[in-house]
């Protein structure tokens, strides 16, 4: 029997909105069915061959810091039933690691990142479109925290990044995605109306594609 083509959602917003925690309450509302968390942070171009001052250099908040052609050619594979070998970022090292993650065709698909819907080949893969919509204030502090702890940044790093690439770059080509969205959500994660209601809306999709929930 053909297999049935997967449910696909973009979850987008600034750095810090709230993208992760949204894609992990869909998740967990959806027991019983095979799903994956993508990360477009997983596809940021392969830095192995320069040095770590030009790593560090990199404006990792630019469409161009993105190897989207990966991206978009592991999605068409998980759609068409292939599984692929992910790639692995190591953010303490800004590069790619020389891991990769085997990962089975899923039911559920979610694709989350900064800058999925500004790309028109990966906003076209997807069924549903979500922006998280934060406060710059609220998503600094909590940027600062995640940095430091997980990340390991300096907070002398974390500021002058900010200011010189996250900001700009999130009012130049992030912000302006949002006009892509099905669903604006505020408040992210603790948005439980919004999470049961594209809970509800992934089964009903699953449901028309034959899929057995
Ligand atoms: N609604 C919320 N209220 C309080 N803290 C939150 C909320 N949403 C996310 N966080 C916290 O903020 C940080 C960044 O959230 P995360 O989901 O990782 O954002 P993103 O993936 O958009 O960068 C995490 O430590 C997370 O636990
Ligand atoms: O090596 C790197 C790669 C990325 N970043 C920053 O990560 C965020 C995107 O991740 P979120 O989980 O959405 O916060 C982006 O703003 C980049 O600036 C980095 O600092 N270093």
């Amino acid at each position: 029997m053909a297999r049935k083509r997967p449910v696909v959602i973009g979850v987008t917003g600034g750095s810090g909105s709230g993208k992760t925690t949204v894609s992990h309450a869909i998740y967990d509302l959806m027991n019983g069915q095979s799903m994956e968390i993508i990360t477009q942070d997983t596809y940021y171009n392969d830095q192995a061959s320069m040095t770590m001052e030009e790593r560090k250099a990199v404006n990792y908040d630019h469409p161009l810091a993105f190897d989207n052609d990966l991206l978009y050619q592991q999605l068409d594979q998980l759609r068409h039933n292939q599984a692929i070998e992910m790639p692995v970022y190591n953010y303490a090292e800004y590069t790619r690691s020389n891991e990769t993650r085997h990962v089975e065709p899923p039911e559920i698909i979610i694709l989350e990142g900064i800058l999925i819907l500004d790309d028109e080949r990966l906003r076209n893969l997807m069924d549903i479109k979500v922006y998280v919509d934060t406060d710059d204030d609220i998503r600094i502090i909590r940027r600062i925290q995640r940095d430091m702890v997980e990340r390991g940044r300096s907070i002398e790093s974390i500021i002058d990044q900010y200011l010189t690439t996250v900001k700009p770059m999130y009012h130049e080509f992030i912000e302006p995605t949002k006009r892509y969205a099905d669903i604006i959500v505020p408040e992210g994660g603790k948005n439980q109306v919004a999470i049961d209601l594209l809970a509800t809306k992934v089964r009903d999709i699953l449901v028309q594609r034959g899929h057995r929930i």
